[in-house]
């Protein structure tokens, strides 16, 4: 399938006569643009004016479907081309709203003063009813340094605020969480560590979120160990997790045995090394790596994976591919092995696209828009903050993966992301092992 990444809304006039819609429909197919939505915006006695959603897979292929309407002349005209996607970013993608209806001056003094000061009494005598009287318990900081926002790089974390709101809204559609996006403008791991430390009080949860590697292992480790609050960071183990289910999926269908395959990561980076750690310690004998940082690879080997020399040599070695560097087109079709599991995950753009690698003999493909952290950390969270965990453990994470891939439909990796149920039984696993861990925990 064609990646066409590219969306806009062209503004066209023509005259009001039939036939020239049809027209203009075929200079956009004629230039390799595919049709979305069409509206008519105004009907004149004289001239039409409509909105195309236009599809193309380059701002070239773009600026000829534009040309192609516009040397049709005879009265059609291109008013304006805008770009959907910012423009249903305008104002930002989410909003804090009252959960209260404040109509009288009774509902006034129930929700604010003077009322409210007895519920701050109930808090300060007990802290841990916060969790029941305030929405503390049902939100979740996403925190970003914004070093490594998708596979942009280090772009700066108010950049990163789109991504950040993408990721509360799906708490928001998905887990009924609301999240709330913290920019931080400061990479150090000390003073990450304590700007959280010093406001996770008003939240249930901490969501982190494209924080480069290696600062981010220590930065999570640590929040981990001194937060009394579920710490996660998305890109390690998120990924880790739908990776992992998109894997047992792939050996289900092919009826290899994961534990006995060869896995083959390229980018040791947080998304990369997560996911060796999540298949070594499933059981996979022979978890192998690469990267273009010696650290990296040294990082793989203390945790018991082999390094290999070059993307070749991984590519010719392993059963199961799987690439997180944020570079494009980094795996040449030349390179697939007949069979073989190709998962490459970059975003905004993989590493080879699903079409290439199963042209070039790949059994199985996909890129990181389907085997993406959204199947996870929704329903991670839900079952933490349902169950008052306090951490969100390794049994957690593979319980998750298990339910992604009971979830996936026979010859599929992973399910939709807008079928509900997989958010569901990702929080009820999640919830399950939460509470047996904490039933298991020694009173003191
Ligand atoms: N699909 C998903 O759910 C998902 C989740 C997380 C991350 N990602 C994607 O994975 C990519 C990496 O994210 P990250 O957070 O791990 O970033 P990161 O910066 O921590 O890691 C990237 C790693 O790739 C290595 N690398 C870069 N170019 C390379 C090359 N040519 N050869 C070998 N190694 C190379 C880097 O040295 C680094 O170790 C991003 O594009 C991101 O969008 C996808
Ligand atoms: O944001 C995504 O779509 C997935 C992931 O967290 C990424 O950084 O690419
Ligand atoms: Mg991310």
């Amino acid at each position: 399938m064609t990646v066409r990444n590219i969306i806009r809304t062209i503004i066209v006039e023509t005259p009001s006569k039939p036939g020239n819609l049809g027209k203009v429909a075929t200079a956009i197919g004629m230039a390799g643009g595919d049709i979305g939505d069409i509206t008519t915006i105004k009907v004149g006695p004289l001239s039409t004016v409509r909105d195309i959603t236009v599809h193309c897979e380059s701002k070239e292929q773009l600026d000829a479907v534009i040309q192609s309407i516009q040397s049709l002349e005879n009265g059609i005209y291109v008013h304006a081309v805008s770009d959907d996607v910012l423009r249903a970013h305008e104002g930002g993608k989410i909003q804090m709203k009252s959960r209260m209806d404040i109509r009288s001056l009774a509902d006034l003094r129930r929700v604010y003063t003077p009322g409210v000061a007895d519920v701050c009494r109930v808090i300060q005598d007990d802290p841990d009813k916060a969790r029941y009287y305030t929405s503390i318990g049902n939100t979740v900081a996403i925190v970003t340094d914004g070093t490594a926002i998708l596979g942009l790089g280090n772009i700066g974390s108010l950049a990163g605020m789109p991504v950040m709101e993408g990721k509360a809204a799906l708490f928001d559609r998905f887990a009924g969480i609301s999240g709330i996006p913290i920019l931080l403008n400061t990479s150090d791991p000390d003073e990450v560590v304590n700007t959280i430390k010093k406001i996770y009080q008003g939240f249930g949860g901490i969501l982190l979120e494209d924080i480069g590697s290696p600062h981010c292992f220590e930065i999570e480790e640590r929040l981990k160990e001194e937060l009394p609050i579920p710490v996660m960071h998305d890109d390690q183990h998120g990924t880790a997790v739908v990776t992992l289910a998109a894997v047992i999926s792939a050996c289900r269908s092919t009826g290899v045995d994961l534990k006995d395959a060869v896995v083959g990561q390229i980018g040791l980076g947080a998304a990369g090394l997560a996911i060796c750690r999540m298949f070594m310690a499933y059981g996979v004998k022979e978890m192998c790596g690469v990267d273009r940082q010696e650290a990296a690879l040294e990082r793989l080997r203390r945790y018991g994976g082999t390094a290999l020399q070059s993307i070749e040599e991984l590519m010719e070695h392993c059963d199961i591919i799987i690439a997180t560097t944020g570079v494009p087109g980094l795996i040449k079709p030349e390179m697939v092995r007949k069979g073989q599991v190709i998962l490459a995950l970059s975003n905004p753009k993989p590493e080879i696209t699903p079409a290439e690698a199963v042209k070039a003999g790949a059994a199985f493909a996909a890129d990181g828009r389907s085997v993406n952290n959204v199947l996870g950390f929704p329903g991670i969270f839900r079952g933490v903050l349902n169950a008052g965990a306090k951490e969100i453990t390794h049994s957690m994470l593979v319980a998750a993966a298990q339910a992604i891939a009971d979830c996936t439909a026979s010859g599929e990796l992973v399910p939709h992301p807008l079928d509900p149920k997989v958010h569901v039984e990702v929080a009820r696993a999640v919830e399950r092992v939460a509470e047996r861990e904490m039933e298991m925990e020694p009173v003191l």
